[in-house]
């Protein structure tokens, strides 16, 4: 990594330490956090993500990404005058050996950021932990209960919290592989949508992801150079051997072109269905066609929300009928 060229992006006035892995550029550590924290400050600008006065959440799991945003956006809050009032939001999924030490890492990042800090489990929303789920339904499929509870239990931790607005630490090569993962599924439906920098309906709370065009190895680097406290383990429940792939081929096409991540990322944005597919949308509870959950009384666009119809499966010790029912 390091070189003994002067960093492009001082004109040399220090010396280079690190390749921007966007572009290869030789740069200095003072003109690669500007880089990377300028990127960021110019994704929210240029696509209005906020207003001063905003209450925002950031999503927080105590990994890499959500920690750099973290810090990222006090940042810039405070760089730019933002005007935003920050909160860290922690999903507790009930997985032990790991994500009790992650949330350890997030509440010392509410004491470093100065970031006030809501954790919501699944045990008090749902009355199961992962732990549990897992003891029923083993490995296979357990990603599918994690994913929508955690999508919903975001939401509701939001609404606790009154905020205007969520934020994600997915980065441009998540973005890139959930792509490359719907084109392999010929999902071409979701292509856009998944590029999308912000997520929402008019009665949910607005959902973005600043670090959209940020590459995961500028984000490590980051983390590395600024010694951020963030929590470094996989998920012991997560095989996720699919998005395995995506990635790996992902990570071959970037070291061959850098900018294969953004490019892929734009192909998705500009891609445009031959044929109108129609979303599943939900929309909340009482405005508009779609409506509450009967049993938990969440927003859903069907009787029952994603998320009862999996616990209704696992009531009644028959998860794997309700993973079936929620597919189709
Ligand atoms: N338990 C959680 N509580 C709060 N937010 C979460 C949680 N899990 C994931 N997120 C949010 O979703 C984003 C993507 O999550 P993912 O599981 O893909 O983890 P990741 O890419 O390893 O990110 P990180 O490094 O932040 O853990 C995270 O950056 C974070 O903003």
């Amino acid at each position: 990594m390091a070189s003994r060229k002067g960093c492009v992006l001082c004109n040399g006035e220090r010396r280079a330490l690190v390749k921007i892995p966007s572009t290869l550029a030789p740069s200095c550590k003072e003109c690669f956090f500007l880089h990377l924290e300028n990127n960021v400050y110019n994704t929210i600008v240029r696509h209005a993500l906020f207003k001063p006065g905003d209450r925002v959440a950031i999503a927080a799991s105590g990994g890499k990404d959500s920690t750099v945003l973290a810090h990222v956006m006090t940042t810039l809050n405070k760089r730019h005058k933002l005007g935003l009032d920050l909160f860290l939001l922690s999903i507790d999924e009930g997985i032990t050996g790991y994500r009790d030490d992650s949330l350890e890492t997030v509440k010392r990042n509410e004491q470093q950021y100065g970031v006030p800090l809501k954790i919501v489990s699944y045990e008090e929303l749902y009355g199961w932990t992962m732990d549990a789920i897992v003891k029923q339904i083993g490995l296979k499929n357990n990603c599918t209960f994690c994913g929508v509870f955690r999508r919903q239990a975001l939401d509701r931790g939001a609404a606790m919290l009154k905020v205007d607005h969520i934020v994600t630490g997915h980065n441009a090569d998540d973005i890139a592989e959930t792509v490359l993962m719907n084109i392999m599924r010929g999902d071409f439906a979701r292509l856009q949508r998944c590029t999308a920098i912000q997520t929402a309906t008019d009665e949910t709370i607005p959902r973005s992801k600043p670090f959209k065009y940020t590459y995961e190895k500028e984000i490590v680097m980051y983390a590395y150079f600024k010694k951020l406290d963030y929590f470094s383990t996989e998920c012991i429940y997560s095989p996720n051997a699919y998005r395995g792939y995506a990635r790996a081929f992902l990570k071959d096409l970037e070291s061959i072109r850098p900018s294969a991540i953004l490019d892929i990322i734009h192909a998705g944005e500009w891609y445009q269905s031959a044929q109108q597919v129609k979303i599943n949308v939900p929309v909340a509870g009482g405005a508009g066609c779609g409506g509450t959950c009967v049993r938990c009384g969440y927003m859903s666009s069907s009787g029952l929300c994603k998320a009862c119809v999996l616990l209704g499966g696992l009531d009644r010790g028959r998860p794997r009928r309700a993973i079936a029912a929620d597919a189709e």
